[in-house]
């Protein structure tokens, strides 16, 4: 089958405008079958991303030794080495609110000299994209009531955080085999910003378990729920599984940025948001306790064992 035609199609929104009806529809109906969709307008210069690209292939570039010192087992943790995640796989983590400071830390080590470009450079696009995911759970609550950015913005929302993982696919030896990048997972944030290279192979699998690329799209970002949104929309939101294949003998990289809710957070489902006659279809639950469930889990393999929010907080009915 060619590329297109597994391509799903999702909603882009300008985030730089005022919302319209139509396009709060289609990103409630988005949000609702697929869990994502793409924001355009979003304030990134080209010129940031090609410099953050060039820093990040720069770093990813370093010797294998040199960048251990950052993780995972240094005090830092910052870097995920391959293996982990999958063999092609290695990340940096750079930590908010301060992401200059996140970003110097882990310079220092690795650099001879003061990388005070790095740091600046993860400082603005660390600030953009806190802004960008305030704004998108803005829109998000929109979509699930009206005036509900007002009721619950400041009351539920205001102390969420983020994160930024920049990834490195190193290129797979063979292709003759579908190989995959990063395997099948649900993200635990509450919304999750993508910045992919052209290189593609991002997907997400459908409610019927088909996998439909996710087609990079000049000019825009894409915006994925995680688990954290799910649980607190009651499901009206769904944290789709996704993957990232690697279809081409190149290098792919990946700014990956997590808006989660603070850790000591109880996650509990508004009355309004759930909706009169409906069901609550999670406990309530503390969000570091998630986390620490998840993080005791085997990464990935979804299928075999149950680990997503559903198992750990679902309501199961009793038949
Ligand atoms: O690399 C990508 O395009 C997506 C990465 C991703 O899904 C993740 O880090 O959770
Ligand atoms: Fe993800």
């Amino acid at each position: 089958m060619s590329e297109s035609q597994t391509a799903v199609d999702l909603p882009i929104l300008d985030i730089s405008q005022p919302l319209d009806s139509s396009s709060l529809s289609s990103i409630s109906e988005a949000c609702k079958t697929w869990g994502f969709f793409l924001i355009s307008n979003h304030g990134i210069s080209k010129d940031v991303y090609m410099r953050l690209c060039m820093l990040s292939k720069q770093l990813f570039g370093l010797p294998s030794d040199t960048k251990l010192e950052l993780g995972p087992l240094s005090s830092t943790k910052t870097y995920t080495p391959h293996f982990i995640a999958s063999p092609f796989f290695e990340s940096l983590r750079v930590a908010g609110p301060n992401f200059f400071a996140s970003a110097q830390s882990s310079a220092n080590i690795l650099f001879d000299q003061q990388s005070l470009e790095f740091s600046e450079i993860l400082q603005e696009y660390g600030s953009k994209m806190a802004e960008l995911s305030k704004k998108i759970i803005e829109v998000l609550l929109m979509c699930l009531g009206d005036g509900f950015e007002k009721k619950y913005y400041e009351s539920e929302f205001k102390n969420c955080h983020g994160y930024l993982r920049i990834i490195n696919y190193t290129p797979p030896q063979s292709l003759e085999n579908e190989v995959e990048g990063l395997g099948m997972h649900t993200d635990m944030s509450c919304v999750t910003i993508v910045y992919q290279d052209e290189i593609g192979g991002l997907q997400v699998r459908s409610k019927e378990g088909k996998w439909m690329d996710i087609s990079p799209f000049e000019g825009t970002l894409v915006v994925n729920i995680g688990d954290m949104l799910q649980a607190w929309s009651n499901e009206k939101f769904r944290s789709s599984e996704h993957r990232v294949i690697l279809k081409k003998p190149a290098n792919r990289l990946s700014l990956a940025f997590f808006w989660c809710f603070e850790d000591e957070k109880v996650i509990l489902a508004p009355d309004e948001v759930v909706g009169e006659g409906n069901m609550k279809l999670y406990k309530p639950f503390v969000c570091l306790d998630y986390l620490k469930f998840r993080e005791n889990n085997v990464k990935g393999k979804f299928e075999k064992v149950g680990f997503t929010v559903k198992d750990f907080a679902g309501i199961r009915l009793q038949i």
